[in-house]
């Protein structure tokens, strides 16, 4: 793999829940130029003591605004904490936070208009004085009917009780802002994987589409 000598690339892996993101990222994970960063699930699930992601799902309308005020911040801490290698593969982003995420939730009711508008400024002053701009976005683009069976198959505690229109509203987001393009700004290229199919499967189709995974984001800028 030809890496310029000193660009350091980051590539963001967005995806509906349950959608292989884990899986991509472990596989990534082997490889000696790659730093594979998760989601901090576990600091949304233990912050100070309480579990915001179960609140979050338990009570939507009283604390997704906490809770993605939470995600945001963490999130802007993957975006910005320094890696040694020279490729930084983050699970999620900042962007699939703002426009994913808050927007399902403000969209079906669960968030009040003023705490959409504070988050949304949060999000811009972010994007405006911080580096938080990826190189690269791999989607793992699934049907809303596998990612729904994957979320069942693995039962996180706090997921149990999604329902299948929240995981169908997320989907049409996610395709809204990275295939078709319809509203929110997409910060940089887009690689879409199909990950309907077997996750073993798909571990074959990483590896035929590393390079272009990994060197792509090389492409990036003419220069
Ligand atoms: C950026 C971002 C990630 C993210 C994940 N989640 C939820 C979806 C899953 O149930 C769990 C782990 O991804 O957290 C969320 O509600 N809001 C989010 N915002």
């Amino acid at each position: 793999l030809k890496m310029s000598a000193g660009k350091k690339i980051t590539i963001c892996v967005e995806g509906n829940i349950g959608s292989g993101k884990t899986t991509l990222l472990d596989h990534f994970a082997q490889f000696p130029e790659v730093k594979t960063i998760s989601e901090p699930v576990n600091k949304w699930r233990d912050a100070g003591g309480h579990n915001l992601l179960e609140l979050m799902y338990s009570d939507p309308a009283r604390y997704s605004c906490m809770f993605q005020s939470y995600v945001q911040l963490t999130m802007m801490d993957n975006h910005t904490a320094p890696v040694e290698k020279p490729i930084k593969m983050m699970e999620r982003s900042i962007h699939s936070g703002r426009y994913c995420f808050i927007e399902n939730l403000h969209r079906g009711g669960l968030m009040a208009d003023a705490e959409y508008a504070v988050l949304d400024q949060w999000f811009q002053w972010i994007t405006a004085n911080v580096n938080v701009q990826p190189d690269l976005i791999v989607y793992l683009r699934t049907s809303p009917e596998v990612a729904l069976e994957r979320i069942r198959r693995r039962s996180r505690d706090e997921e149990r009780a999604i329902p299948e229109s929240y995981v169908r509203a997320l989907h049409e987001l996610h395709e809204d802002w990275l295939v078709r393009r319809a509203q929110f700004p997409v910060p940089c290229q887009v690689l879409v994987l199909d990950a309907d199919q077997d996750l073993s499967l798909l571990k074959e189709e990483f590896n035929v589409r590393k390079q272009e995974i990994l060197c792509r984001s090389e492409v990036k800028s003419p220069v």
